[in-house]
């Protein structure tokens, strides 16, 4: 075959791919049509010159930037072509009234987007349909688990585990770093919250300890890096493999290959064991419509023992497997989420010294300081409102819905719980989402991120390494499930003060 035929044939191909991709758009864009706002184009390629701009808009700068300069006048709709689908960026409080609550029946998910999260079966999160009765089944079993019990367990280890942090890390490299003459020690924020988020979920989730800040239980690392490979790998084979039209013959192979299929299996066998060893137990303290009976076994805490005693009250609605996929979207959903809060709070933090030291008086009013500080609990989380405003004010960017958005400014919340609570309920402050589909673990996730900031506050001053006048040295976002700040040294002092 001569070059210029193989050529040609290249050629060829790519013009097929070009005029798929054009009809597709040309076929999406005809669904949105009627839709105001500006249709844009978007592509994850960050760093194609003169041209990413346009087909870039992946962080959350950048989806603020497009809503402002290209959003409809009036509502801010923008529509954004995905080629194989279309999105809608909406930020308009009432309209996102009209599509979460009025019209929730109406808007289900897209089957394209929660099939990845289907390693299990069907869940919580990726039944499509919020008013079914199957999801209705898994958010009355759920609400359950959600119990104080376990919120008040889980801001006791979420405490702890920052201790073990400190002790097991921090408090060596500081050690070292003092006696050089340095002020503090640097830390990976990304690598750090989410070692400490996952020794919570792994505590207070499974009862499991992931063995994270040491080496003495094998069996939980195991299952803590089977898990993590479910969450990376597992997600992304099976959006671009599994359900590619194209590949998916080759999605089985991957799995063996990558080491997938072995992963399930342990993080499928655990959860087995504990949901059979935890129905045997709530059984046997013979658990009914609340009533608990004297048997001498221990209650447990953790949210799949939660879980477990929850379907046990509602008379076994979930079969075990729904039990095991919502404890493993538990997991996915709970970990990153919260890690990327707290990064971008101490981020927040480090750059503010006032504010700093302003949620620092709170929190030794409260506390104590030095020798007589106690660690924080779950009883001070709705006495403590600047805390709470100001990682709630780290969560919020909306210009539709206050002045002054991009200024962090925690005094704009209601220093008082109650108060707090509904704006978390009226479309003002949405990072939970709203609607019968609002995170389930909004309250776990505040709570834990609350007591972890307090417990770090207690210790340490923040302050950032980056030199931000300098555009190379900036903080950048990180997109991912959550968009976290990448390349961001915090630097952690011991408090002087103490
Ligand atoms: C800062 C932390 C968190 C944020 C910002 C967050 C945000 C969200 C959002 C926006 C949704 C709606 C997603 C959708 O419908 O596709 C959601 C749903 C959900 N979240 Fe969270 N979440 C956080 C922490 C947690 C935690 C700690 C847990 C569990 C331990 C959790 C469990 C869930 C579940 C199960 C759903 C699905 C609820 C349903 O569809 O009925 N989340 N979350």
């Amino acid at each position: 075959m001569a070059l210029s035929e193989i050529i040609l044939g290249i050629v060829c191909v790519f013009a097929a791919i070009l005029l798929f991709f054009l009809i597709s758009i040309y076929n999406n864009y005809k669904k949105v049509s009627h839709i105001p706002g500006a249709f844009q184009f978007f592509l994850t390629f960050k760093n194609i010159p003169i041209i990413s701009p346009y087909l870039s808009f992946d962080g959350h700068k950048r989806m603020e930037q497009l809503v402002k300069t290209h959003g409809d006048p009036k509502t801010g709709l923008v529509r954004l072509s995905m080629f194989d689908r279309n999105m809608v960026v909406v930020s308009d409080r009432d309209m996102l009234k009209e599509l979460l609550v009025v019209k929730g029946g109406i808007f289900i998910k897209s089957w394209k987007l929660y099939e990845v999260f289907n390693a299990f079966g069907k869940n919580i999160l990726s039944i499509l349909d919020g008013t079914s009765d199957s999801w209705k089944n898994h958010h009355k079993v759920a609400s359950g688990a959600f119990a104080s019990k376990n919120l008040e367990y889980m801001s006791r280890v979420a405490s702890k585990s920052l201790d073990l942090c400190k002790e097991s890390k921090w408090d060596g490299e500081m050690e070292k770093a003092l006696k050089e003459g340095k002020e503090g020690i640097i830390i990976d924020t990304n690598a750090d919250f989410s070692d400490i988020t996952l020794d919570v979920l792994g505590k207070a989730a499974f009862g499991l300890d992931f063995s994270i800040f040491d080496e003495t239980n094998p069996e939980g690392r195991i299952f803590r890096k089977s898990l993590e490979k479910m969450f990376t790998t597992g997600v992304i084979l099976k959006r671009f493999v599994g359900l590619n039209p194209v590949l998916s013959w080759a999605f089985p192979w991957a799995c063996k290959y990558t080491g997938l299929d072995k992963a399930v299996k342990v993080v499928s066998d655990k959860l087995d064991a504990i949901i059979a060893e935890r129905t045997r137990e709530v059984e046997l303290r013979g658990m009914e419509d609340g009533n608990t009976s004297e048997t001498g076994v221990e209650e447990r805490k953790d949210l799949l023992s939660v879980l477990v005693e929850a379907n046990f009250i509602q008379k076994g609605i979930l079969s075990g497997d729904e039990l095991k996929s919502d404890a493993y979207i538990f997991s996915l959903a709970g970990h990153e989420t919260t890690s990327t809060t707290l990064q971008w709070v101490c981020y927040e933090l480090s750059t503010k010294p006032d504010i700093q030291n302003k949620i620092r008086e709170e929190i030794d009013l409260h506390l104590g300081k030095g020798v007589n500080a106690r660690a924080p609990n779950f009883d001070d989380y709705p006495i403590m409102n600047y805390v709470n405003a100001v990682i709630m004010e780290t969560a919020n960017r909306s210009d539709r819905n206050w002045d002054k958005p991009l200024e962090f400014i925690p005094e704009r919340y209601p220093m008082n719980a109650e108060e707090q609570l509904r704006i978390q309920h009226d479309f003002t402050w949405i990072p939970f989402s709203m609607g019968n589909r609002k995170c389930i673990g909004f309250k776990f996730a505040q709570i834990e991120a609350f007591t972890i900031l307090v417990r770090l506050l207690q210790f340490y001053e923040l302050g950032l390494d980056n030199d931000e006048s300098n555009p190379k040295d900036q903080i950048v976002d990180v997109p991912g499930v959550t968009v976290r700040p990448g390349n961001c040294r915090i630097i952690l002092k011991p408090r002087k003060d103490l």
